[in-house]
């Protein structure tokens, strides 16, 4: 794709638990290289060593001790052509927008930009074609832009219950409902995070805002493609074909889905218990489905995407299986992995899924997306 050169890229909230993350997994990617740093004015102008807590078991990496971190102005990132943004939430709207407005492709970690009806909401796993959007987003600006647009990641507990709501959605048709059961790992709070007297021995079953993403994300995920021609009130802003514009919230198919969200005292790692109904009658049996779970394939991987799992969902035949700590890592956490697949006598179907939440939940997720993106000619190179 990109024929040995790599892009120079950008890191917003590089001091944080994501940040890490991504300064981990960029340290030798085939396509981008680190090089600028930014984070809060609080660690601004100072070498990124002095200023992190260091939270991964790895050292960090020689390459970004010594790069001083930056305000998350575009100004002080020109050079580089995609921001990897791992900003606090109270902060990543207003910067992320002023990112793309100076062209720069952003891809973010955070809920500020998830519910724009322009900008795709992208689980590498599962929807990369909501990617056709990213010409109109940029049409909407004045002068339209030429480079710059936002993609986001989805929730870390939304990404990992809807890579096997897809497959089942892939083989069987549409889903009547979904219920879903979280055990969260702490990292998803970020650092310092929950206090650990109110989390060690203990698990808290509130996490503020959780289930409500979990049940709207999923239908932007698993929703389809407005285009302007099916939206006949409004005029084709650009000439050509049909125009993908918006999402449709799964609207062909109305699914209901209820999330309840736990903290455990667990370190990375978050662990769902889900429930399924299909349309179809009959549906399908616990064995069809661990068929159609096993044999789901990504784009990602058919385009070569670096960080594109080889298998996206492994699927676990002991009977305690998947579990945080023995099956968080597998593939680098780049996939999902799904046990306990069996009849529900309520619903259809119940299984157990995991995903990492600091990588296929955060920034192992924006990597593949903008790998995505360079493959889809969305990223001039
Ligand atoms: N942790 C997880 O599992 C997941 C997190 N997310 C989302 O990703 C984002 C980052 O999360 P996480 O890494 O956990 O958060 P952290 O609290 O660990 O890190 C936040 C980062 O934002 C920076 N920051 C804070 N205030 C400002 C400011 N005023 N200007 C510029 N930078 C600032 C911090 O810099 P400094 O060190 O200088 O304060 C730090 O680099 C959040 O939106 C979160 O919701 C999404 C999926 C999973
Ligand atoms: N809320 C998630 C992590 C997170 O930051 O989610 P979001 O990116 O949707 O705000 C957790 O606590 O595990």
């Amino acid at each position: 794709m990109l024929e040995g050169r790599q892009l120079k890229v950008g890191v917003l909230g590089a001091t944080g638990t994501v940040g890490q993350r991504f300064i981990s997994l960029l340290g030798d990617h085939p396509f981008f290289v680190v090089h600028a740093l930014g984070a809060s004015p609080r660690s601004a102008g100072k070498p990124y060593e002095q200023v992190v807590q260091w939270k991964l078991s790895q050292p960090i990496p020689s390459y970004v001790r010594g790069i001083v971190v930056k305000e998350c102005k575009p100004q002080n990132f020109a050079d580089c052509v995609v921001i990897f943004s791992g900003l606090d939430a109270s902060v990543a709207g207003d910067i992320e927008t002023a990112f793309r407005a100076a062209e720069f492709a952003v891809f973010s970690n955070s809920k500020n930009h998830r519910r724009d009806p322009d900008v795709p909401l992208l689980v590498p796993l599962v929807n990369p074609h909501h990617l056709a959007v990213i010409p109109y987003q940029r049409s909407l600006h004045s002068p339209p832009l030429e480079r710059g647009f936002i993609v986001t990641n989805a929730n870390c507990s939304t990404t990992g219950v809807v890579v096997p709501l897809a497959a089942l959605e892939r083989a069987f048709g549409p889903l009547d409902a979904v219920l879903v059961t979280t055990m969260q790992a702490i990292s998803g709070a970020g650092y310092p995070g929950i206090p650990s007297l109110d989390i060690l021995d203990n698990v808290v079953p509130y996490i503020s805002g959780e289930e409500e993403k979990i049940q709207w994300e999923v239908l932007k995920i698993l929703g389809g493609i407005v285009t302007d021609a099916d939206d006949k009130t409004k005029a084709s802003r650009l000439p050509g074909q049909p125009t993908p514009k918006t999402f449709d919230m799964h609207a062909s198919h109305p699914l209901r889905i209820s999330a309840a969200c736990n903290r455990v005292p667990v370190l990375d790692g978050h662990l769902a218990t889900v429930s399924v109904r299909f349309v179809r009658r009959p549906p399908p049996s616990p064995q069809q489905v661990r068929e159609a779970l096993e044999q789901f394939t990504t784009e990602a991987r058919h385009l070569r995407c670096p960080s594109a799992p080889r298998t996206p969902i492994v699927l676990h035949d002991a009977p305690d299986r998947p579990q945080p700590r023995l099956d968080r890592d597998y593939e680098k956490g780049s996939g999902v992995a799904v046990g306990r697949v069996r009849q529900c006598p309520v619903l259809d179907i119940k299984f157990v899924v995991l995903a990492n939440n600091v990588c296929i939940g955060a920034a192992t997720s924006s990597i593949m997306n903008a790998e995505l993106s360079i493959a889809k000619g969305l990223i001039q190179v």
